[in-house]
């Protein structure tokens, strides 16, 4: 059966990724942003998901802004958790299925006391409203039989805002980068999410893959001081910096945030691997956003 895809949040760094690989896979879709479909109010839900009858909906939206959702924390919850919610319901009345993306701030280890990776089946604990708010959607999004949940983790690409684009942005103002080294998470390429999120929707209609929580991200964990450390290097290497900027290796402590990141959330990838899906080399991706970045 040919898939007919609908992505909401089409213009974030995942939407933009979603669209660009399934253009190149000469698949049926549509891509709705914000405007198109506010998936916080369920009348628009369901009538624009009724006019385009799609059997896959791949939920790109969300909300993102880690520190602002404190203080934000109804619209963070609208966005994060009604919104996959009016999505499942109309999925499950209409026989589609929901592909909804989590996050590893769903996982909390505080405190640097852990070194193994999560798997599905781990109870979450998060820390933030964020992270709160992104477990309330993927419970919402369970109330679809034909649903798929997938977490994954420090997101970044071309497009968008996002970490690397962040560190490049900091190396232009000649000032040292300060840069947190005491939490461990593993950088993930948008555009690998993207193909393995259209890969288990495939898998799943045909029966191939199970109902559930998968992981997805990059194929090793570093501390964010080390993958800013990967960013110039590639920078200077391709010639985008003439040299890297000083970057100094803080602690969580020196750089005060008004909300609680985990010290630790690598993700186990082992699950989606085991389906054939290799996990993002985050490298590679880095060399992939920079070559389409400054072509
Ligand atoms: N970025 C990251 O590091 C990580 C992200 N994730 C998850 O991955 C997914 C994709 O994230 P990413 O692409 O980075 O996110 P972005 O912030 O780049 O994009 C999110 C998109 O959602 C849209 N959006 C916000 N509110 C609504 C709404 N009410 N209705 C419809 N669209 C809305 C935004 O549109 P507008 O700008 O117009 O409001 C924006 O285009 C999300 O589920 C996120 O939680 C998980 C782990 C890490
Ligand atoms: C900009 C900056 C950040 N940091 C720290 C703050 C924080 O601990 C870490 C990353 O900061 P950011 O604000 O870029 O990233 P943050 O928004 O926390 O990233 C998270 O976003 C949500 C949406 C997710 O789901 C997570 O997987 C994760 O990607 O780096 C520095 O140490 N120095 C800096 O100059």
């Amino acid at each position: 059966m040919r898939l007919r895809y609908l992505i909401t949040g089409a213009d974030g760094q995942l939407g933009r990724c979603l669209q660009a690989h399934l253009t190149a896979l000469n698949a049926d879709f549509i891509a709705l942003n914000s405007t198109d479909l506010d998936i916080t109010r369920p009348a628009m839900v369901n009538s624009v998901l009724t006019q385009h009858a799609p059997n896959v909906v791949i939920n790109a939206a969300a909300y993102n802004a880690v520190d602002a959702a404190e203080s934000d924390r109804t619209h963070a919850y609208a966005v994060n958790a009604d919104g996959p919610g009016y999505i499942a319901a109309w999925c499950e009345a209409n026989d589609a299925w929901l592909v909804q993306v989590s996050s590893d701030y769903v996982f909390g280890s505080e405190f640097g006391d852990r070194a193994e990776s999560y798997a599905e089946g781990e109870l979450p604990a998060p820390l933030s409203v964020y992270g709160r708010s992104k477990l309330a959607g993927e419970l919402a999004a369970a109330s679809c039989s034909r649903h798929i949940i997938v977490r994954t983790s420090w997101l970044f690409s071309e497009y968008g805002n996002n970490f690397v684009k962040t560190m490049l942005r900091l190396a232009s103002q000649s000032l040292p980068v300060r840069v947190v080294n005491d939490q461990v998470g593993c950088p993930t390429y948008a555009g690998d999410l993207a193909a393995a999120l259209v890969t288990l929707a495939v898998l799943a209609q045909t029966g191939d893959a199970e109902v559930g929580v998968y992981h997805f991200a990059g194929d090793h964990a570093v501390t964010w001081f080390e993958f800013a450390q990967v960013v110039f290097a590639q920078a200077v290497e391709l010639g985008v910096l003439e040299q890297a900027p000083a970057l100094k290796a803080i602690s969580t402590a020196e750089y005060p945030t008004t909300v609680k990141r985990p010290a630790f959330s690598a993700l186990d990838c082992s699950k989606i691997n085991a389906l054939g899906v290799a996990s993002s080399d985050w490298q590679l991706g880095i060399r992939l956003s920079l070559l389409a970045m400054f072509p």
